[in-house]
């Protein structure tokens, strides 16, 4: 019996069962998935990728990140199910089969392996990696303050004990270091989607400053359709915006690094509740996170690859 079929996509998981379930995925899946490990954490353990292809070399690709911040379990958790998503519905929906007959995709959904173990052992609130270095007494960076675009600007902390300490240097943090590097070596990465939660939003650069992107407007009619699409799904209310003007001034983020880089379609996603649960969002609304997130992901997918 195919072992992801006994796994429960309607409950939260640990890190095992997470790797666990992404090596018997990509077994059973082998024709369109691979795992691939683009680094090790502070704490040594695999920083691991999947790569959803169905041919090609170096095709233009969009990257998805989840669990930059361990105590957000939503994000995980709908990352796993979008994983299954993609490979059941390859073939099936049109714009899937388009998608991946003319592009790959990335997802790394474990991308703070040692904070996302420490939620479930010691700190179920713990938001940092587990980074520590001599003399500083405080353990942990902000992984979303870590990057080099804005590095240690407004809305990021110097105090290493500050749940947004940006660390001593930009890509100071393996984990942030290890996209980077497999981003730039990529080098044909057309979209970035970066998912937190909570708050339900959809935000695009700039984080770090009230300057709008070259391509504002575009970003905002791409983001006010997903929103859409999302919201005829449960009738879930996102808002959306440049994140500097919707949310608050934030620098180090990742997503104005991958924008500066050359992604023009950078996205962060703000995931359920508005703050009833917040980060201990009950797993019974797992499938109707992911279900709603994953409309508003494909219209994004489809304007990347039209255009
Ligand atoms: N997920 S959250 O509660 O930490 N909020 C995020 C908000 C956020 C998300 C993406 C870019 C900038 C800011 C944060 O990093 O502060
Ligand atoms: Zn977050």
């Amino acid at each position: 019996e195919r072992s992801t079929s006994s796994f429960s996509y309607s409950s939260y998981h640990t890190l095992e069962e997470i790797y666990t379930w992404i090596d018997n995925f990509v077994t059973e899946h082998s024709d369109i998935v691979s795992k691939i490990q683009i680094g090790h954490s502070f704490e040594n353990r695999s920083i691991l990728v999947l790569k959803f292809s169905t041919g090609g070399s170096q095709r233009p690709a969009i990257w998805i990140d989840t669990g930059i911040h361990s105590r957000e379990w939503i994000t995980h958790a709908t990352g796993i199910w979008t994983a299954r998503k993609i490979v059941n519905e390859y073939g099936k929906a049109r714009i899937v089969t388009d998608v991946l007959n003319a592009m790959d995709i990335f997802m790394e959904i474990v991308s703070n392996p040692d904070g996302f173990a420490y939620t479930h052992s010691m700190n179920r609130l713990w938001r940092k990696n587990k980074s520590s270095r001599p003399g500083i007494f405080c353990i942990g960076v902000d992984l979303n303050r870590n990057w080099k675009s804005g590095f240690g600007g407004n809305g990021s902390n110097n105090n290493p004990c500050s749940e947004t300490y940006h660390g001593p240097s930009p890509q100071s943090e393996p984990e942030v270091a290890a996209i980077v590097d497999f981003i730039m070596s990529h080098g044909n990465i057309k979209a970035l989607i970066s998912i937190h939660s909570y708050s339900q939003m959809l935000m695009y650069p700039y984080g770090h400053s009230l300057e709008p992107v070259s391509n504002q407007e575009e970003l905002y009619s791409l983001a006010k359709d997903a929103v859409q699409a999302l919201y005829e799904v449960h009738g879930i209310e996102y808002i959306y915006g440049s994140i500097s003007t919707t949310l608050y001034v934030a620098s180090g983020i990742t997503v104005d690094w991958a924008y500066d880089s050359g992604i023009k379609y950078s996205f962060t996603f703000e995931l359920r509740d508005t703050g009833h649960y917040g980060f201990l969002l009950p797993a019974t609304q797992i499938i109707p996170t992911a279900q709603e997130t994953w409309m508003a992901i494909w219209t994004i997918m489809e304007h990347t690859l039209n255009h």
